[in-house]
C-alpha cells in the first residue's frame, strides 16, 4: 500500500522525536526524500563548493533525479520507519534499562556517598556539548532534583572541563531550513538554562581543566564552583560573532561588580572581548569559589563535598531557596531575553563564517 499524505505528516512528526541522533548520512537522505516528496526534483542552483552544508544537501537532493514524488514519500515513510523501530529495540537491550536506570551516550552519571556526579563525557571533543548532550543534561538534572543525593556536581571527563557548544550542531540543518534550525536552537537553549536555574538542590561545579561558552556562562546559576589551576575560563562571543547566554548578562555584571566599578568591566572584557580567565583571575571575579593546585584537586575537592553531603538535606535545599528565589523570575526573563536574542546571531553572517571558519579547520580560539 502507498503512503498517504497522513503517514508522511505522521512520519515527519516521530523524527522530531527520535531518541537517538541518526548520523549525518541519515539526515541527509531524509532531507533530500523530503524535498523531492513535497517538491519533485531538485531545483535549487548549484551551492558553491565552499558552501559545504547546502553543497551536501543539494547532492543529495539532486541524486534522487526524477524519483516520483509518491515513492519519495514512501520511502521517507519507510526510512523512518526503520529509524524508530532500531531505536526501540536499542533501547530495550541497554544494560539497566530493566533496574529503571537511565542509560546516556554523552555522560557518565553515578551517585554515592549522597553525591550525584553528571561528568560530561565526550573528552575527544573536549567534551562540547552536542544537541543531544543538552538533551541529556537536562534528563540527568531532572533525575539528579528526585534522587536521594544530597548535593549535585557537574564535572569533565579528561583535559577539559567543557569546550562549549558544540559548533557542528549547526550542520544538522532541519527541513525548514536554517531559520527552522535556529528556532529549535532557541527553545532549547531557553529549556537547558532554564533548568539550572530551577535546580532545587546544592550544585557544584568541579571544573577539572579549560571551560568554554556556556560552561562558563552557566556558573553563574551554581552554588559553588571549584577549579582545578589548570582551569580557564573563556566566553569568545565576539570571535563567532554570538552574544551571551546562561543568564551571564545579568549574572556576570552583578558576581563580579557593582556597575561602573573596574570589576563590572571584567564582566564586559569577558562578554564582549572574549578575554579568557585563568582560575586565579575567575577566583578574584568571584566567578570561582577557589582554586587548588592540580595534584590535588580531585582529592581535596571530594573530601571536601563528602563533608557537605552529610549535611542535613533539607536545611540544605530550603537555604538554596531562600538565595535563589527572589531571582528567578528576572533570571527567566534574562534567558528568554538571551535565547530570542541569539536566534537571530546565529542566522548573522558573522556567525556563519566563523562557525565555517572552525568547522573547516581555518580557526580556533
Ligand atoms: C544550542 C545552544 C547554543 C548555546 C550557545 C553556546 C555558545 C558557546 O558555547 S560558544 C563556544 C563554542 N566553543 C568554541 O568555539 C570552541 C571551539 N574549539 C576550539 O577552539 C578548540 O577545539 C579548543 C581551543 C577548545 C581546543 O583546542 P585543542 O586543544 O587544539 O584541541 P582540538 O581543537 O584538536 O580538539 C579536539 C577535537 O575536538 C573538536 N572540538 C573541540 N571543541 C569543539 C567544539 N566546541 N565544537 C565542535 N568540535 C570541537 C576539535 O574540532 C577537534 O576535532 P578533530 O580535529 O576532528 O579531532
Amino acid at each position: 500500500m502507498r503512503a498517504s499524505q497522513e503517514d508522511f505528516e505522521s512520519a515527519m512528526n516521530q523524527v522530531k522525536l527520535l531518541k537517538k541522533d541518526p548520523g549525518n548520512e541519515v539526515k541527509l537522505r531524509l532531507y533530500a526524500l523530503y524535498k523531492q516528496a513535497t517538491e519533485g526534483p531538485c531545483n535549487m542552483p548549484k551551492p558553491g563548493v565552499f558552501d559545504f552544508i547546502n553543497k551536501a544537501k543539494w547532492d543529495a537532493w539532486n541524486a534522487l533525479g526524477s524519483l516520483p514524488k509518491e515513492t519519495a514519500r514512501q520511502n521517507y515513510v519507510d526510512l523512518v520507519s526503520s529509524l524508530t523501530s532500531s531505536s526501540e529495540s536499542s533501547t530495550q537491550v541497554k544494560p539497566g534499562a530493566d533496574r529503571g536506570q537511565q542509560e546516556y551516550e554523552n555522560l557518565v552519571v553515578t551517585s554515592e556517598d549522597g553525591i550525584t556526579k553528571i561528568m560530561f563525557n565526550r573528552p575527544t571533543r573536549k567534551n562540547a556539548i552536542s544537541t543531544q548532550m543538552y538533551q541529556e543534561i537536562m534528563l540527568a538534572l531532572k533525575a539528579a532534583s528526585k534522587d536521594d543525593s544530597t548535593i549535585t556536581v557537574v564535572t569533565g571527563n579528561g583535559d577539559y572541563y567543557c569546550s562549549g557548544n558544540d559548533l557542528a550542531n549547526f550542520t544538522d540543518i532541519p527541513p525548514g531550513g536554517v531559520e527552522e534550525k535556529a528556532k529549535q536552537s532557541a527553545i532549547m537553549l531557553r529549556d537547558f538554562v532554564g533548568t539550572f536555574i530551577d535546580f532545587p538542590k546544592p550544585l557544584v561545579a568541579v571544573v577539572n581543566g579549560p571551560a568554554v561558552g556556556i560552561s562558563v556562562t552557566i556558573l553563574g546559576l551554581f552554588d559553588a564552583v571549584y577549579a582545578s589551576d589548570r582551569a580557564t575560563f573563556h566566553t569568545p562571543f565576539s570571535h563567532l560573532g554570538l552574544s551571551p547566554e546562561g543568564c551571564a548578562s545579568y549574572t556576570f555584571p552583578k558576581i563580579m561588580g557593582p556597575a561602573k566599578s573596574c570589576f563590572s568591566f571584567q564582566a564586559t572584557e569577558m562578554l564582549i572581548f572574549g578575554k579568557k580567565l585563568t582560575a586565579g583571575e575567575a577566583c578574584a571575579q568571584g566567578l570561582v569559589t577557589e582554586v587548588f593546585p592540580d595534584s590535588t584537586f580531585q582529592k581535596e575537592v571530594w573530601t571536601r563535598l563528602k563533608a557537605y553531603s552529610k549535611l542535613p538535606p533539607n536545611s540544605m535545599r530550603i537555604s538554596k531557596q531562600v538565595i535563589r528565589n527572589m531571582e528567578k523570575e528576572k533570571l527567566h526573563a534574562v534567558n528568554a531575553e538571551e535565547s530570542s536574542v541569539l536566534q537571530e546571531r546565529w542566522l548573522s553572517d558573522e556567525c556563519i563564517n566563523a562557525t565555517m571558519n572552525f568547522l573547516s579547520k581555518k580557526a580556533k580560539l
